[in-house]
């Protein structure tokens, strides 16, 4: 099965709420669909968004960097020679990991076409039944409240609420939470580095103190301050978990090695796909490290394949933040991943079983969609 083409679409779906961080408010979901075509007539997908305040990754850059940097590499390539197409996508160019990412979940739908089988088995197996949490946004303190009782009812017992924005409407968001689902859902903050390091130890000490038990804390000061992340993790009992300081395996030795955190998310856009996400989580593994496996503002496309990664390497990646397509208004995928509100099941097609993907657009340029 080789390589003759690869194609893109442009995916919009609104969202069923605004999603609100510390760094974004967003609508919907707009993210680049990749096609790679096969001789056998066999498509794989990937998907990719443009999550620039995190990734630096826009739609132009996306589409630039697969058509003149990725896609001359591997047309013509076997998609038998699976380590060899990674190895091809990881060195084409520096950075760039989203464009990676969306080729790479591509290959290896195709790599489980090839052998017929869906790619959580080709990646070693697991249950093919998963929970994920749900995002709480970042807003008034009456709103937030009610959208956690909502999810609670929805069946969610993990909440991942941003805060970040004010520190000390933060501190009265989460005990407002707390108080009204205590006991009914683990709660996650997720602060997208909204905090200066003693910001950081200020809030999460005072609700300790407070007697709020958080499952953890995420990402709590500026991606690049390791030093800001240790000095919180040395400091307070609530496990801190690192997402935007850490993209790929180096990064991650190093956090590991500075003790600059306790957990890590692994994000196949950060990781540039499934093949460093494979590395991360097989390196915290060694180093008894747990790992969260999240996602951007995706759809059920390249959620699909975290998921497949997440019951694949279940017995380090132990926390799920794979609501994407639960945020979304409409699944626009047909066949694949099953979301149902906090249940994410697997099907046994090869690959990532994406039958069609519904009103795609065309991008200027490109021949596809
Ligand atoms: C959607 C997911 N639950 C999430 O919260 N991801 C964010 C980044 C999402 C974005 O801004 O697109 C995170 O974990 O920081
Ligand atoms: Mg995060």
């Amino acid at each position: 099965m080789k390589i003759t083409d690869i194609q893109f679409g442009m995916l919009r779906v609104p969202l069923k709420t605004p999603f609100k961080t510390a760094l974004r408010t967003v609508e919907r979901v707009e993210d680049i669909v990749v096609m790679v075509h096969t001789d056998s007539g066999q498509v794989g997908y990937g998907e990719a968004p443009a999550t620039a305040v995190i990734t630096g990754d826009t739609h132009g850059s996306i589409v630039d960097a697969i058509r003149h940097y990725i896609s001359p590499r591997l047309i013509g390539e076997d998609i038998a020679d699976l380590n060899r197409i990674t190895r091809l996508i990881q060195t084409s160019m520096e950075k760039n990991s989203s464009a990676k990412a969306a080729v790479e979940i591509a290959v290896y739908d195709l790599w489980g076409q090839l052998y017929n089988a869906p790619l959580y088995k080709m990646l070693g197996g697991g249950d093919p039944v998963i929970t994920t949490d749900i995002t709480i946004s970042v807003d008034t303190i009456d709103k937030m409240v009610a959208d956690s009782i909502s999810a609670v009812e929805r069946g969610f017992d993990s909440l991942k609420i941003k805060v970040g924005k004010d520190i000390g409407v933060d501190v009265e968001r989460i005990k407002a939470i707390y108080a009204a689902v205590e006991s009914r859902a683990l709660l996650r903050l997720d602060a997208n580095q909204g905090w200066t390091a003693k910001q950081a130890v200020y809030a999460i000490t005072t609700l300790e103190d407070a007697g709020v038990r958080l499952e953890l804390v995420e990402q709590p000061v500026k991606a690049r301050d390791l030093e800001g992340m240790r000095y919180v993790t040395e400091r307070v009992h609530t496990p801190i978990m690192a997402d935007e300081s850490v993209f790929g395996p180096m990064e991650v030795i190093e956090l590991i090695n500075l003790r600059a955190a306790d957990i890590i998310n692994i994000k196949l856009m950060k990781t540039g796909g499934i093949s460093n996400a494979i590395r991360i989580a097989d390196i915290a593994a060694l180093h008894q490290v747990e790992c969260m496996i999240g996602c951007m503002l995706e759809s059920s496309i390249s959620v699909a394949a975290a998921v497949h990664v997440a019951v694949a390497k279940a017995d380090v990646i132990t926390k799920i933040d794979l609501d994407g397509p639960s945020l979304c208004q409409f699944d626009p995928v047909e066949g694949g991943v099953t979301f149902n509100e906090s249940e994410i099941s697997v099907s046994e097609a090869p690959g990532l079983g994406i039958r069609e993907i519904r009103g795609l657009e065309p991008i200027p340029g490109s021949a596809a969609a």
